[in-house]
């Protein structure tokens, strides 16, 4: 990870590790993590609607890709390449991990300003009530967390992550230029995505999010509606549901797994590089009564200190630019601040005639 982005978290820490429950042994929600009912918990009912499922093989890949980014802010993808029993492995690594005694796990724990390791999401600490989940951030190699967990055998986990990250990083810059496709951008359109010899390269982080069973899911919440700070997001999740993706700012509509899918979402800079045509979306994780749930989050960004900005390509008279040009760790900074009222402090004109104000403090253009 480039010292930019360390230095943001740096100087933005969050003190989360106090505490800390063993989840598994509670046999009653205590206070601390009792969340206002949950509207639109899944039910076993088929919803009318939900994410597009794309053959990344199908001829018409792009269209599809492009309307599911217009529309929905995400989409779920077969046919990516991603080999199955890779899925399979770091779905048992990362339950290995989640297994271990809790306060094993905090031998790993991610310092309050630092940005691998074990502990709670940091948006806890916008929220008075704790999730019920727990995390375990990798940025480049896990070893030296992963070794104080298996002081013997942290080569297994490690060598699954770093593979997965290989593997992740390729398909996000495939799924990207995808979607940047269907909007007419090439690479010579984004000057950054051709410095082969950037020193930094693209930054990305590996985020495991484990959530437990829970005595009392539909008063409780796994990870609190957000949008993601990134281009994109590739996340993989096993066979128990509980990501929920906001459609047209109103109804919660679940995100079914499908063995061997991986869904995509639209992170906030690619909603500013497509100058609010593709949606940020807002969406949450809920949790089961019984089940244990496992989520894997690639999360896809530009070098950290790279000028993002709406591009010149989806600007004209009637679409002004919508945003101030900010690098990714500025952003990160305002993220951590602002949360999510992050994006409209970069936002350059309120919305007006041919934009929509979605999702409070999100703008969809209509074109
Ligand atoms: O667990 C999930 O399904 C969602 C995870 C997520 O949104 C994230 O890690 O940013
Ligand atoms: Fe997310």
């Amino acid at each position: 990870m480039p010292s930019r982005l360390l230095e943001v978290f740096r100087a933005h820490p969050v003190h989360l590790h106090d505490n800390h429950i063993d989840f598994e042994s509670v046999p009653e929600l205590p206070d601390s993590h009792a969340w206002p009912p949950v509207v639109d918990y899944p039910s076993e009912d088929l919803y009318e609607e939900s994410v597009p499922i794309i053959d990344l093989m199908d001829p018409n890949a792009t269209k599809l890709v492009g309307n599911a980014c217009e529309t929905w802010g995400m989409f779920q993808v077969t046919n990516h390449g991603i080999p199955i029993n890779l899925l399979k492995d770091v779905e048992t690594e990362g339950r290995r991990l989640f297994q271990l005694p809790a306060q094993h796990k905090l031998k790993a724990a991610r310092p309050s300003n630092g940005i691998s390791g074990y502990g709670r999401a940091r948006i806890n600490s916008f929220f008075p009530k704790l999730m019920w989940s727990e995390g375990f951030t990798i940025v480049g190699s896990p070893v030296e967390h992963a070794r104080q967990l298996w002081p013997q055998e942290y080569n297994k986990f490690c060598d699954v992550m770093e593979e997965y990250e290989k593997e992740m990083k390729n398909l996000s810059s495939r799924v990207m230029w995808i979607m940047l496709g269907s909007l007419g951008i090439t690479k010579e359109d984004l000057s950054w995505a051709g410095l082969k010899s950037n020193p930094e390269g693209v930054c990305a982080a590996l985020q495991l999010n484990s959530y437990p069973p829970c005595p009392e899911p539909n008063r409780a919440m796994g990870l609190a509606a957000h949008t993601d700070s990134t281009l994109l997001t590739v996340l993989y999740q096993n066979s128990t549901s509980g990501l929920q993706v906001l459609r047209d700012g109103v109804q919660w509509v679940t995100v079914p797994p499908i063995t061997g899918t991986l869904v995509v979402n639209v992170g906030d800079l690619l909603h500013i590089l497509s100058n609010g045509r593709f949606l940020s979306v807002l969406h949450r994780a809920v949790v089961h009564r019984t089940r244990h749930r496992l989520s894997l989050a690639y999360l896809y960004g530009p070098p950290s200190d790279i000028q993002i900005s709406p591009l010149s390509k989806l600007i004209d008279p009637k679409h002004p630019p919508l945003y101030h040009p900010v690098t990714w760790s500025e952003y990160l900074g305002r993220k951590a601040k602002h949360f999510n009222k992050a994006l409209s402090t970069v936002q350059l004109c309120g919305p007006q005639n041919g934009f929509i104000d979605i999702n409070q403090n999100r703008m969809k253009v209509v074109w």
